[in-house]
Parts: C-alpha cells; sequence; structure tokens
C-alpha cells in the first residue's frame, strides 16, 4: 500500500498538553489541521495553547502560510479524520479507551492514511487490535514541548507494514523532527524506559528525605542535563574513559554497578509522598504561571538548539548527528 507521505491535513484527537503540540507544529509547518476533543471547553483551550505556543515557533521561524486560523475544530472522531492525509491521536494514557478509539478512527480514515499514537508506553499490537488495515498504525511518541523537541519515536505493532514505518518517518522528518524507530515493541520503548529509572530513583530520594525536589533538579540543570542537550550517556562516559575510552571506564566503574545506589522499584506513592513532591514542586513554582514558565523553556530551548546547531556545524555535524 502506498502510503500518503505529502500531507497537507494533519489530523489531531486529543487536544491537552500534547495533542495542542503537536498541532502547534504542524500549524507552524503550513499545514491545515482539524482537531477533536470531547471536553466542554477544549477547543478555547487549545487555542489558549496554541497562542502561547505561537511566540517561540515564529522565533524559529513560520512555513510559507502558517497560521493559526488553518485550525479547525470539529464534532466527531469520524469529521475529524474523514479528509486527513496523516492522523496523530492524543488520548488519555488508557488502554481500553485507546482501543476503542482507534477502531472508530481507523473505520473512517483514508485507508493510505498514517494513524499514530503519541502514548508513551502501551503496545501498539494491543491498542490497534481492532483497527481497520492495521498493516498503517504505528506509535510516534514525541516529547514535551512537541512543537520544539526534535524526537519522535515510531513503534511498530505486529502488523505494521516496514512502508507505513518509512512515511512515517518521512512525515515527521517534514515536520522538523528527528525520527528513532524503536525496532523491537517494548513498554515504554527507549527514551521514557530511560526517564522512568530517573524519576523512581528521584522520588526514592524525596522519600527518604536525601533532598528536596528542587535540589534534585538542581543535581540535574547543572550537571548531567547540560551536556544531555548534545551528547548521550555511553559518549559522555567514553570520554570520562580518558584515552583509554570505554573499555577503561567499565575497568573502573563497572564494579559500583554492583553497588546498592538505586533501587528500581519505584517507591509506595503514599499520602505523604506525594504532598512533598508536590509541597516541593509548588515552592519551585514561586510566583510563576504555568504559562510563563513555558514561555520560560521555549525560550531557552530555542537558545539551546541554536548553541547545538551551530557547535555541530563549527564541527561538520549536521544538526541531526
Ligand atoms: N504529558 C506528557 O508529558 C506526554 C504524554 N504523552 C502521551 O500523550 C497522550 C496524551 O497525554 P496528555 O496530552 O499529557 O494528556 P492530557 O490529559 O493533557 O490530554 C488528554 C486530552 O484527551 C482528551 N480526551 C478525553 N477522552 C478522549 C477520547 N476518548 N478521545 C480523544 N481525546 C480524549 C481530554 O479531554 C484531554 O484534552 C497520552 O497517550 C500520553 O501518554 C506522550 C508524551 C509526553
Ligand atoms: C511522563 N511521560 C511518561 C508522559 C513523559 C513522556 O512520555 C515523554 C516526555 O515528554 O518526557
Amino acid at each position: 500500500m502506498p502510503y500518503i507521505t505529502e500531507i497537507k491535513t494533519f489530523a489531531a484527537l486529543g487536544s491537552g498538553v500534547i495533542g495542542s503540540g503537536w498541532v502547534a507544529r504542524a500549524l507552524a509547518h503550513g499545514l491545515d489541521v482539524i482537531a477533536w476533543d470531547p471536553a466542554p471547553g477544549a477547543e478555547q483551550a487549545l487555542r489558549k495553547r496554541i497562542a502561547n505556543a505561537w511566540p517561540a515557533l515564529e522565533k524559529q521561524g513560520l512555513a510559507p502560510g502558517a497560521s493559526q486560523d488553518r485550525l479547525r475544530v470539529v464534532a466527531s472522531v469520524e469529521d475529524c479524520v474523514r479528509d486527513a492525509d496523516f492522523i496523530q491521536e492524543s488520548a488519555p494514557e488508557r488502554l481500553e479507551l485507546k482501543l476503542e478509539l482507534h477502531a472508530r478512527i481507523s473505520a473512517a480514515a483514508k485507508p493510505e492514511a498514517i494513524i499514530a499514537s503519541s502514548t508513551s508506553g502501551l503496545l501498539p499490537s494491543d491498542f490497534y487490535a481492532t483497527a481497520t488495515f492495521p498493516e498503517r498504525c504505528l506509535v510516534g511518541h514525541p516529547f514535551n514541548p512537541v512543537y520544539l523537541l526534535p524526537l519522535v519515536e515510531i513503534v511498530g505493532g505486529r502488523h505494521t507494514d516496514a512502508s507505513a514505518i518509512d512515511a512515517a518517518r518521512t512525515v515527521y522528518s517534514a515536520l522538523g523532527m528527528r525520527p528513532l524507530h524503536v525496532r523491537k515493541e517494548v513498554p515504554g520503548f527507549i527514551a521514557d524506559r530511560l526517564l522512568e529509572a530517573l524519576w523512581r530513583e528521584a522520588l526514592h530520594l524525596v522519600n527518604d528525605g536525601v533532598a528536596s525536589t528542587g535540589e534534585i533538579d538542581d543535581a540535574i540543570r547543572f550537571g548531567a542535563g547540560l551536556r544531555w542537550s548534545f551528547m548521550g550517556t555511553f559518549l559522555t562516559y567514553t570520554l570520562a574513559g580518558g584515552d583509554a575510552g570505554m573499555r577503561h571506564f567499565m575497568a573502573q566503574f563497572g564494579p559500583a554497578l554492583k553497588l546498592p545506589w538505586t533501587y528500581l522499584p519505584a517507591p509506595e506513592l503514599t499520602e505523604r509522598l506525594i504532598d512533598d513532591v508536590v509541597e516541593g514542586t509548588t515552592e519551585q513554582l514561586g510566583e510563576h504561571s504555568i504559562a510563563a514558565l513555558e514561555r520560560y523553556r521555549d525560550d531557552t530551548l530555542l537558545a539551546v538548539l541554536d548553541a547545538v546547531k551551530q557547535s555541530k556545524t563549527a564541527h561538520g555535524m549536521a544538526f541531526g548527528d
């Protein structure tokens, strides 16, 4: 089946944090966008979130013809997907809900339109179990804010065609993203498996009274967080091994892996732990609103992306290297 790779119309189902991020990215790339969300007041909330993201997208550079006016919000799943060239579902992370929704989406969509889910870790073979033409169904897992962060993990299910994975890769690349094909269908894929490990350890540190939420965030943002924007753990640790590289690093720090530094199983989410985390992060927010912090995050991300791009160019690398 030749899947659509030159898309004009993007359908977004679910317009919360992630769905609205997809809508903003698609609009900024000059597409027509059709959106559906069953919540009362969803259209107003969506347009507000897009308006908050738009200054960053303008700074990054809009495609010719890009406009917030090219968003149309409709009243049913079928109206949302019928004419769409590419479909992105960003509904709540519940297997039963996604199973039912994808049966509806795929029955109404053009057979040659790719259908993607933003799920953070559910398995596509599970929630596409009753889909029509499941060969074009896959996961396109983005990162928040979707309109600025390039990574999208593509994961196929049991029935997904290799050519559908290629088509999704083409579409996401045209939307300015950096697709990463996750070759095995595993819960949490690659990135969330890593992020969850860090998150569990952070919760243990709060639970054990070792550090506040702000101190833990400091430990990330003034250290590893800075280098993670341009170099991953494997290459970073290769440099940490000095001239002898990874073999020396493994010899020196490998035995520490046997020490009980980490807990791995998640801590019990007691009321006390939840209160500690909420109180800690409320203190970190201070007087700032979420929308103001989103704009600060967007501007800082743009600056980091720009700096990484410039440095890579100076070293003869492309941004995607
Ligand atoms: N929040 C995050 O950091 C990330 C979330 N995701 C994934 O994106 C998806 C959406 O998550 P969020 O945007 O964070 O959630 P959210 O709670 O912000 O938004 C979900 C939206 O779906 C709507 N909705 C409710 N029932 C629906 C239905 N039957 N069909 C369509 N929409 C429905 C809600 O009204 C709401 O607007 C989930 O699968 C999640 O795992 C992926 C990457 C990051
Ligand atoms: C917390 N989360 C699992 C929903 C996070 C993601 O899926 C990716 C992200 O943006 O960190």
